[in-house]
């Protein structure tokens, strides 16, 4: 039976679907690759797991541009591990977003035409070394308190891709305070060092949980879908909570006067953050926006021929197998 509904032919197994669909989220359960899902449902998976991708990917920049300074052999060999376990993130999120049904090249052109979004907090530039600290230290923080509740995503893929990946932001986070600890037990001027960075992360980093909840666009669909499990106030929330036991191990200030618990309420009094500041970052205009997207795109075109050296081995494979069963 086929009923209509505005312009959307709705078929007996698209009920069907729908029926199972709402059956599996009502079970708080996990929707598979295969399974009938609602376009929107797709489209939503498609929206956040392809900027989570790109945000690892763009999101090695930052630190990358540290890997030839570091101030030890140590220090550069983590550091460089920790830029690997991002461009991996990267893969396994592309990966899971090609379930749904968009392609690699679909994304990748996404990005580097600067059509798709990625995490405001990568176009902040990381002029010291102590940038590596506070970014393992606040962002890395952020993107954990963020992602725990994603490994629940009721989407198969994503949630499994998020179990790995917060085990190794959790290595990412330790080392990233273990930086700032150094320095912070150094000299004045490296502890001068590690509170400008922290001053200047500080910011941005409660920039990622996205807008305030009463201007976020997409949270209650994605909360009703199990894919969101916490909105991004009560994240943020959650964060600060996180930070201020720790920045006073650190003996580092957090950059709010205005920063203190409330018994009444039960959360965290701050100061109100600099919303436009954050849309200007997303519409393009933030201090490295431009130079991020520049380095993405020459990487890819300098990435040519290895793109077409592999495709050119993998027909020469194919077309082996094809002759060795001609043959047998
Ligand atoms: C919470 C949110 C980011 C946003 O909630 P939603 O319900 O999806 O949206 P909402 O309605 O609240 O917002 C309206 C619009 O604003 C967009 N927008 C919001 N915030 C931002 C932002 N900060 N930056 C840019 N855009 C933002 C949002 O997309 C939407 O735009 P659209 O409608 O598409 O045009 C969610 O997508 C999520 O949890 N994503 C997965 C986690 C993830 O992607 N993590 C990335 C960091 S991983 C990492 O850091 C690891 C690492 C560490 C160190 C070094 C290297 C790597």
């Amino acid at each position: 039976m086929t009923t209509t509904q505005g312009s959307t032919t709705i078929t007996a197994d698209d009920e069907a679907g729908q029926a199972a669909f709402d059956a599996v989220i009502a079970a708080d359960s996990r929707i598979e690759p295969r399974d009938w899902m609602p376009a929107a449902y797709r489209k939503t998976l498609i929206r956040q797991i392809s900027q989570h991708a790109h945000s690892e990917i763009i999101g090695m920049q930052p630190e990358g541009n540290w890997i030839t300074r570091a101030p030890s052999l140590k220090r550069k060999a983590i550091l460089m591990a920790k830029v690997q376990d991002e461009a991996g993130h990267g893969l396994y999120l592309y990966s899971a977003a090609q379930t749904l049904g968009i392609t690699r090249d679909e994304m990748t052109e996404q990005l580097i035409t600067g059509r798709a979004k990625y995490s405001s907090i990568f176009n902040y530039p990381t002029p010291t070394w102590a940038d590596m600290g506070a970014i393992g230290w606040l962002v890395d923080g952020a993107a954990i308190c963020n992602q725990v509740p994603l490994c629940r995503a009721s989407y198969g893929p994503y949630g499994r891709a998020m179990v790995r990946i917060c085990k190794e932001e959790s290595f990412h986070q330790r080392q990233g305070f273990e930086i700032l600890l150094s320095l912070m037990q150094g000299t004045d001027a490296q502890r001068e060092m590690a509170q400008d960075a922290v001053d200047r992360w500080y910011w941005p980093s409660l920039m990622m949980f996205g807008p305030p909840d009463d201007a976020s666009p997409n949270s209650a669909q994605s909360m009703a879908w199990n894919i969101k499990r916490f909105s991004n106030d009560d994240l943020r929330q959650r964060f600060v909570g996180m930070l201020v036991p720790q920045a006073e191990v650190l003996g580092v200030t957090l950059p709010d006067p205005n920063l203190r618990w409330n018994d009444e309420t039960g959360r965290w009094d701050m100061s109100e953050i600099d919303w436009d500041e954050f849309f200007e970052v997303l519409a393009g205009r933030g201090p490295m926006n431009a130079e991020r997207l520049r380095i993405r795109r020459d990487a890819h075109e300098d990435g040519a021929w290895v793109r077409e050296a592999a495709a050119a081995y993998a027909r020469k494979q194919a077309a082996r197998v094809e002759d060795t069963r001609e043959v047998a």
